[in-house]
């Protein structure tokens, strides 16, 4: 059965009064959930640099605005907004490519509610819906010095098309050769607290007396580019993705002693003695912890480096002859400015027509949500989108493009 279309946000203009007393800027659109009216546009201060939301309470008469978490999408010409599974909003944006045109307001899923109840607040969390699922990234942990980073560089080397590494953020110093946004994003304290506080970390810790995390954004790009994703992250890290929503393969990685271990980091020659002393004093604990609290799904003991490489492969499935990694698909649509959204089913339809030469075209777009993943944080992933031609003789052609 075919449902109420979705608001076409086409009617609405700049200077726009939308019933609420409130002076739009932009174009926007109002998504009623219980008892609370969803306005998402360009009424916010913001307006310029995303889309922005307000609520209206309809129970108080009062305008809300949220605490919004998650990255959004950029401000757009318009869009059009539909309601799923009374927890979560649907927006397709106007004038993107087909891979960055679906995305998922959550207003009162399990998570979101979870948020309202630290923030204390109101909550919205941003989610893009993507197409295709990802392997399971990997998280590799162990004390400083062990071989981590070589181990990882190895990997990258020989398959990069395979894995990507999560770029983590930290407020420690660069060393001599490390560049920002390729080995670390270095980031100031007050700034990664305030990221941290606005839920954009999937985890953080404090190491050796400096800051570092793993943004969400970190992740999800790069299962964004078909690749594994791969976190060089402490002990601390790998509990808190553990008990995350990521579902992840946890090795840690051992020195084959301490002498060795010490051997090694004075070797490397990047940390004064002082702080080469505090990393050993830390692996200590963190060996302890590695072997024992369970967070671990396997242990390596890096003792010989190419054996150690070895290891490594096989519990990646990359032992013998290594599968050649399969790129997704990137055909991609750009929706013209007219089109409608309206929902059957579980599937939605994007209604747009374009005019070719001599040709008139009407094109739809099925976007099957009936087998959606995760949410918020993040990606929404498993999105089915189908591409439908019909031109003027009838049904032209459908194309998967997922
Ligand atoms: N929890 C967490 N730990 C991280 C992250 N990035 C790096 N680390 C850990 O921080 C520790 C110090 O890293 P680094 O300063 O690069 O020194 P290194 O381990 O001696 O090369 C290592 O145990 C890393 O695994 C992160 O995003 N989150
Ligand atoms: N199996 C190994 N045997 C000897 N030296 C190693 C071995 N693995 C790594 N190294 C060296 O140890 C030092 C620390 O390795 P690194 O990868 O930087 O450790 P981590 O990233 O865990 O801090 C580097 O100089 C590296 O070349």
């Amino acid at each position: 059965m075919g449902e109420a279309p979705a608001f076409f946000v086409d009617n609405l203009q700049n200077g726009f009064s939308n019933g609420f007393g409130l002076k739009s800027k932009g174009f926007e659109t109002f998504t009623d959930v219980g008892d609370k009216t969803f306005v998402i546009g360009g009424a916010n201060s913001d307006s310029t640099s995303s889309v922005g939301i307000q609520i209206y309470d309809k129970s108080t008469g009062k305008w809300v605005i949220p605490t919004v978490l998650g990255t959004k999408p950029k401000t757009c010409k318009g869009h059009s907004a539909i309601l799923l599974n009374e927890d979560r909003i649907m927006i397709s944006i106007r004038g993107s490519t087909l891979d960055d045109c679906i995305w998922f307001l959550e207003v009162d899923t399990e998570y979101v509610k979870e948020q309202k109840k630290d923030f204390g607040t109101e909550v919205v969390a941003w989610s893009k819906g993507v197409t295709g699922e990802a392997e399971k990234p990997v998280v590799i942990s162990g004390p400083s010095g062990v071989g981590k980073g070589t181990l990882i560089n190895m990997l990258m080397k020989e398959f990069p098309s395979m894995f990507g590494f999560s770029v983590s953020h930290t407020t420690r110093a660069p060393r001599g050769m490390e560049k920002n946004g390729v080995h670390y994003h270095f980031i100031g304290r007050n700034v990664m607290e305030n990221d941290i506080k606005h839920g954009k970390f999937l985890e953080f810790a404090s190491v050796h007396g400096n800051l570092y995390g793993t943004s969400i954004e970190a992740v999800e790009a790069v299962a964004d580019s078909g690749k594994r994703c791969i976190l060089d992250i402490d002990v601390q890290g790998a509990r808190s993705v553990r008990a995350s929503y990521l579902d992840a393969v946890f090795i840690f990685i051992c020195p084959p002693s301490m002498r060795e271990l010490e051997e090694r980091l004075r070797a490397r020659g990047t940390e004064t003695e002082e702080q080469i002393l505090k990393r050993l004093r830390n692996a200590e604990a963190e060996i302890e912890q590695g072997k024992s609290s369970g967070i671990f799904d396997y242990i390596l003991y890096n003792d010989n480096l190419e054996e150690c490489y070895e290891n490594l492969m096989e519990l990646l499935g990359l032992g013998g002859s290594a599968p050649i990694n399969q790129k997704p698909s990137s055909k991609v649509i750009d929706p013209p400015s007219n089109y409608s959204v309206s929902k059957i089913n579980n599937k939605m339809v994007i209604n747009f027509e374009t005019k070719e030469v001599g040709n008139e075209a009407k094109n739809l777009i099925i976007l099957d949500v009936s087998s959606l993943k995760g949410g918020a944080p993040g990606r929404t992933r498993g999105l089915k989108i189908h591409a439908i031609d019909l031109f003027s003789d009838g049904l032209n052609g459908i194309h998967e493009l997922s």
